[in-house]
């Protein structure tokens, strides 16, 4: 437990500080939690003396007791108030900031994460389990370490009017401990499981919802519905089995502090009895029985939720530790912007994917990569991207190896227009304000007039003002196109780096997209994924990728002239779009 409280303590970092004060705040909290005891039981030791004719009420006594009561809850609430002030918000202002951090830190590791790690592992660090954290991190920190000061407090008090009933007080702590480190031991055992269990859940649930238009399509709802069924399934045998493992060992403390509760009552009253004590102490240490182990009960009930909060720590600690791409990398200011692949090899896992693949784009020039499926495009340009870190050989940008300079100085020079495009659950115009976020309205409707989508954006409810939805779902495959030219388009970068897109698109939103691309890639250095033969034939340099490696490199002109896969390629591509031979 002491391991879980360091580590909760730590990963507070530089605002432990003010847990430590909270301490200090606790204490005098507990002081002025028992104060109201001791004042009563002295009262009713006056009443009594009183009643026996000593005469030992006068009104200068009542009136003293009156302000020492009102002085003692007072000060109860103020201290509550501090150490609550002072530790509570903790929580919330460290986990906010990592939450920043680990959104930094996903932009900086390799999209190779995002394979290995499920999309439910990641979202539930960043939301389920920080929340957890957040919401029961500083509340256990203050029951735990709190709770020992409070009952450490108390025992003192007990201590000093009897040492007979603060044994038997220790003596009901020390055993509700003994059940303690069992349940901690389970707990330990279960909370990886239980983990476990709400990760699967969460990515259930994303796929479900990631999947919903194949599952429309395939009419397979059976399918995913058995598997989020089933994750939920487990989700729920889970918990209910964990919660029987802690039955026994929570019923067992329970147990053994009502006994020890029973221990106080019967010792103070035999010493009551004996005279030893007067009754008035007798009945305050029976109250003090009660607060020292609903206290005690409070720790050991976050003992286990301790155990999760460990669990969880890990995670974020493996998640913290993740190798970022550019970790000695500097931020370069590239003036150059020719692109050269020297034996550039590369697989993901063991697959090789690119083999020894060495060519140069020129500055100011296109080069169209050209290949069947598989053969390793997209790949050839993320690792341009540095989405991934290349194997062998190297790739330098105006000379300087990307391995030298950080994602972010990199990706500042490059605009990447995907295939398949992403846009984010926001209006238009931030979505294409994405490219260049200080971006006027003006400067966001040139760009949209640039890249042909002005017109259909102006004729949406909102105009630019629109939401969309999640992904770009409430908008055309061709329009989410062109704003995301337009997006790459506002962003100005030297280099681009595009996916032409292969889905069949009428010929008027193809005329479209193409003016768009035209406007786009205008003065730049370029690389195309191309799929179309005008993108084909006008490039400066092609290159015909097979099997990872370079299969053709050269103009259209050159190639043509070539018996190989090029002439293949463009026999079919020339079929597929109605040209005769
Ligand atoms: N994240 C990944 N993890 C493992 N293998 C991958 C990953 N992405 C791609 N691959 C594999 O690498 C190979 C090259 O893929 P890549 O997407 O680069 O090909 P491509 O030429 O762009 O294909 P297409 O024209 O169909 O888009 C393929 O065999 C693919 O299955």
């Amino acid at each position: 437990m002491v391991r879980s409280i360091q580590r909760l303590l730590n990963w507070t970092g530089t605002r432990r500080k003010r847990i430590y004060i909270g301490f200090v705040y606790s204490f005098f909290h507990t002081l002025f939690t028992a104060l109201p005891v001791i004042i009563a039981a002295y009262s009713l030791k006056l009443i009594l003396e009183d009643m026996n004719g000593k005469e030992s009420l006068a009104t200068s006594s009542i009136v003293y007791i009156a302000i020492s009561m009102v002085i003692a809850v007072a000060g109860r609430f103020m201290f509550g108030y501090l150490r609550a002030s002072t530790q509570e918000s903790v929580g919330y202002e460290v986990t906010a900031e990592q939450r920043i951090h680990i959104g930094g830190l996903l932009k900086r590791v390799s999209l190779g994460f995002f394979y290995r790690k499920k999309a439910g592992d990641i979202t539930s660090a960043v939301t389920t389990d920080l929340s957890f954290i957040e919401m029961h991190g500083m509340k256990m920190i203050d029951v735990i370490v709190n709770g020992y000061i409070s009952v450490f407090t108390l025992v003192l008090c007990l201590a000093f009017y009897h040492y007979a009933v603060a044994l038997a007080a220790i003596a009901g702590i020390a055993c509700s401990a003994l059940f303690l480190k069992l349940l901690r031991s389970k707990s330990e055992e279960n909370a990886p499981i239980h983990q476990q269990a709400k990760d699967r859940m969460i990515s259930a649930t994303i796929e479900y919802i990631r999947g919903m238009p194949e599952v429309k399509a395939y009419h397979q709802q059976g399918f995913t519905k058995e598997s989020i069924h089933k994750a939920y399934e487990m989700g729920k045998e889970i918990n209910i089995k964990i919660e029987k493992n802690y039955m026994p060992y929570n019923s067992l403390h329970l147990l053994s502090l009502h006994a020890a509760s029973t221990g106080i009552v019967a010792v103070s009253a035999w010493l009551a009895m004996n005279e030893i004590i007067p009754l008035s102490t007798m009945i305050m240490m029976v109250i003090f029985s009660f607060v020292i182990f609903s206290q005690v009960e409070a720790m050991n009930n976050a003992s286990h939720v301790l155990k999760v909060i460990d669990a969880t720590l890990d995670k974020l600690e493996e998640m913290n530790e993740t190798e970022v791409l550019d970790k000695h990398s500097k931020e370069i200011h590239l003036e150059k912007f020719d692109i050269q692949f020297t034996n550039v090899s590369f697989g993901y896992e063991r697959r090789q994917v690119i083999r020894d693949v060495s060519f140069t784009v020129p500055e100011h020039t296109t080069t169209a990569i050209v290949g069947p499926s598989g053969s390793g495009k997209t790949t050839l340009c993320k690792l341009i991207a540095r989405f991934y870190d290349v194997d062998q050989g190297q790739i330098e940008i105006g000379g300087v190896n990307i391995r030298e300079v950080t994602s972010e100085s990199l990706l500042k020079n490059m605009s990447i227009v995907f295939q398949k495009v992403y846009l984010f659950h926001d209006t238009i115009l931030n979505n294409i304000r994405f490219g260049k976020p200080d971006a006027t309205l003006e400067e966001v409707v040139e760009v949209s007039q640039k890249a042909r989508c002005h017109e259909f954006i102006m004729a949406l409810p909102d105009g630019y003002d629109t939401m969309v939805g999640e992904g770009g779902s409430t908008l055309s495959g061709g329009e989410k196109q062109r704003l995301s030219i337009a997006r790459a388009m506002l962003k100005d970068a030297p280099i681009i780096i595009l996916d032409e897109a292969t889905a069949s698109i009428d010929p008027e939103n193809e005329h479209e997209i193409q003016a768009a691309i035209s406007a786009l890639v205008a003065g730049k250095t370029i690389l195309i994924i191309a799929h179309r033969l005008a993108t084909i034939q006008n490039a400066d340099q092609i290159i015909v990728l097979d099997n990872g490696g370079i299969a053709q490199r050269g103009t259209h002109e050159d190639l043509i002239k070539e018996v190989g896969i090029y002439k293949n390629f463009l026999q079919i591509r020339k079929r597929a779009e109605g040209w005769s031979l």
